[in-house]
């Protein structure tokens, strides 16, 4: 699909487009596609034959490429076929609490041309975008940011968050629990199949968890390196098994080298189907001999490692993350989907900077479930709630009375935020362990 964008310097062609190949080669557009998105995030040119076997991953994820292209090029400048600017789309599920999974606009590789920014070319994509998918029926998007100033003005809002640790695997590393099942190390290949299995059987028990792209299976098992589609023969991994002999977590970990001190393991992806694996993929890691340290940047905040260590302060938290961005598309939709565990109603007013499910909606809550009315447009209001920040309350990882105190609810009176307060809490923090 083509279309037009008149920029203030020239006529940019939009189009739409899937990754293809032309023999085993990626097409010149998909080449060039993924030139400018390496482009965009400072990577080095791709080869091509690590773009040919991205392009079938893109085609199971159903991706949809978007390139703006300049027809007018002065010479000496990029090839034509190199976009001046990239974003793409693809849908997975998201976890809404309570095992309910949504589907969800996911957006990705979002890149302008140095030359080029500045001038409307993002606002241009994400505002069609975000429209069509709403025509289209999905009731949320989403997508994880490089920086944190750049969507909120489109009504997205952060929703979940992680730390990064550093935990010290020497002599006074311990856990209180007793060690349950058993571990074995994992030829990593084996994981391209075990992997999807055992991140479903978790994807299904978090909430905030979003369902996974094909590259990740690929990755975590070692046939694609983190930059390229070359082996990665440095990946290591290990599997946990229940008390049956059911396998129920694996972790898949690289060794940062013997010039790094202290000794570090890094963890790529550590999933765990139960909660008890997860203490036990821990105990593995920290029991590796002659390793010092285990970094991960994907903790959960409400961590139990952190209280399930002997001596907890071997658990240091290097930073906190945020990692999914939510935008509510249709607040009809997404609140009746997600659980609650409060009963309770609130009249507010959702303000949306692009207009696209601004208005003023009722929200009764009554054993556990939503019910969302769509009222007159001048009904009366208990509060406005700006769609980021919704987005932000919508799986609990934020307390509405922590958004009120930062200015977020203006002329909210204290009875109404300790109500939506209320009616937004969760019992389980989200966590998303997916980065897309
Ligand atoms: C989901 C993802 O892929 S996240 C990755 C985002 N990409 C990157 O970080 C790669 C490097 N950066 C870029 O390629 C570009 O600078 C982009 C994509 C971030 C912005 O593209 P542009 O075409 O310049 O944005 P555009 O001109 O449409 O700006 C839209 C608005 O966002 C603002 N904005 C854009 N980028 C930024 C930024 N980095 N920080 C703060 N504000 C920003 C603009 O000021 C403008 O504000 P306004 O319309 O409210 O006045």
């Amino acid at each position: 699909m083509t279309t037009h964008m008149q920029d203030n310097r020239q006529d940019l062609r939009i189009e739409r487009f899937a990754a293809g190949l032309d023999g085993d080669a990626p097409d010149a557009r998909t080449l060039g596609w993924f030139e400018a998105v390496s482009f965009g995030f400072y990577d080095k040119k791709p080869d091509p034959a690590d773009v040919a076997a991205y392009t079938k991953a893109y085609g199971a994820d159903r991706r949809v490429l978007w390139g703006a292209y300049d027809d007018s090029p002065r010479p000496g400048v990029w090839d034509n076929q190199v976009p001046v600017a990239t974003y793409a789309t693809m849908v997975n599920t998201l976890n809404v609490g309570g095992g309910r999974l949504m589907d969800t606009h996911l957006i990705t590789a979002v890149t302008v041309r140095a030359t080029h920014r500045r001038r409307g070319l993002l606002r241009r994509m994400i505002t069609d975008d975000l429209k069509h998918a709403a025509d289209q029926g999905l009731a949320m998007a989403a997508l994880t940011v490089s920086e944190a100033t750049i969507y909120g003005r489109f009504g997205f809002g952060a929703a979940t968050f992680t730390r990064e640790v550093e935990i010290d695997v020497r002599e006074r590393f311990g856990l209180r629990a007793p060690a349950t099942g058993s571990m074995e190390l994992a030829e990593p290949a084996s994981l391209q199949e075990l992997a999807p299995e055992l991140f479903n059987r978790f994807h299904i028990r978090v909430p905030g968890s979003i369902g996974r792209q094909a590259s990740y299976a690929l990755r975590v098992s070692g046939r694609w390196s983190q930059d390229s589609a070359a082996e990665d023969k440095a990946l290591r991994a290990a599997v946990h098994y229940d008390g049956d002999g059911r396998p129920d977590g694996y972790v898949s970990y690289r060794f940062a080298g013997w010039e790094n001190k202290p000794y570090t393991v890094k963890v790529i992806d550590l999933v765990a189907a139960s909660q008890a694996a997860y203490l036990e993929l821990w105990r593995y890691l920290g029991s590796l001999d002659l390793m010092e340290r285990i970094q991960f940047p994907l903790c959960p905040e409400q961590d139990p490692l952190a209280w399930g260590l002997t001596d907890s302060r071997g658990y240091e938290v290097k930073a906190g993350e945020d990692v999914l961005w939510l935008r509510v598309l249709d607040p009809v939709t997404v609140l009746q989907t997600r659980p609650y565990v409060h009963d309770g109603a609130c009249t507010v007013r959702i303000s949306d900077p692009l207009d696209i499910c601004g208005g003023v909606y009722r929200l009764t809550v009554q054993d556990g479930r939503g019910t969302v009315d769509r009222l007159a447009s001048d009904a009366d209001v208990d509060a406005v709630v700006p769609v980021d920040s919704l987005g932000s309350l919508f799986l609990g990882g934020v307390r509405a009375r922590t958004l009120a105190a930062a200015g977020h609810f203006s002329g909210a009176s204290e009875e109404t935020v300790d109500r939506l307060d209320s009616l937004f809490a969760t019992d389980t923090a989200p966590y998303c362990i997916t980065h897309f």
